[in-house]
């Protein structure tokens, strides 16, 4: 079955992620309020806020009848804090210190949803980070790269230097699952 794919998101990353598996879309703005309930589970959180997005993106394109709505959402866990973007510098510096020399978990989930299907996948990866000095913090933050970014990095970026180890998916960590959301999509297709 043809369908029509849409990507819920304003990450450019996201669109970069997308194209580079070969899917042609369009992309639907959405603005979703990202707060976890009290006694919401990291796992939950991260599922629920990315099911909100692509339905959100699914109500825009409604009257798409073939409409496939991506939402996808990604978060860096520590001892169950999770960290989403940083609201400023100091934020930033804070998030990096406590990841510093440490293993956290990134959660990241896609939900494709359709007028009639919801399919979705959660992926978990543990990525480990060598000690960075204060020095290092301050000048990872002055980069820019911090901003925008859950636990304030990117390991497709400068942060790269810091990441000993990843056990997971970089397409994940990244902001979205590849190989999950290209299994999802497939469903839609074959029915
Ligand atoms: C951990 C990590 C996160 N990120 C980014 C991916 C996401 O854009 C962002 C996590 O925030 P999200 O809230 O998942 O997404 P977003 O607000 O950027 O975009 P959307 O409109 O789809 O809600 O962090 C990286 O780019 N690299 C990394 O290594």
């Amino acid at each position: 079955m043809p369908i029509h794919l849409f990507l819920a998101s304003r990450s450019p990353r996201r669109r970069e992620l997308l194209r580079q598996i070969g899917r042609s879309f369009d992309v639907v703005d959405v603005d979703v309020p990202e707060r976890r309930e009290p006694d919401e589970s990291p796992e939950d959180y991260v599922s629920r806020v990315a099911r909100e997005k692509a339905g959100a993106g699914l109500m825009q394109v409604a009257a798409v009848h073939d409409a496939v709505v991506i939402g996808a959402d990604t978060e860096v866990v520590l001892d169950d804090h999770v960290f989403g973007k940083p609201a400023d510098a100091a934020d930033a510096a804070a998030m990096l210190r406590r990841l510093s020399g440490r293993r956290h978990r990134v959660l990241s989930a896609v939900w494709c949803i359709s007028a009639g299907r919801e399919e979705h996948a959660l992926s978990i990866s543990t990525v480990e980070f060598a000690p960075m000095s204060e020095a290092d913090i301050a000048a990872y933050i002055a980069t820019g790269e911090a901003f925008g970014k859950a636990g304030a990095y990117a390991i497709q970026g400068h942060a790269a230097a810091y990441i000993s180890r990843l056990d997971g998916s970089h397409s994940a960590v990244m902001g979205l699952p590849l190989h999950e959301t290209s299994q999802l999509l497939r469903r839609f297709e074959h029915g």
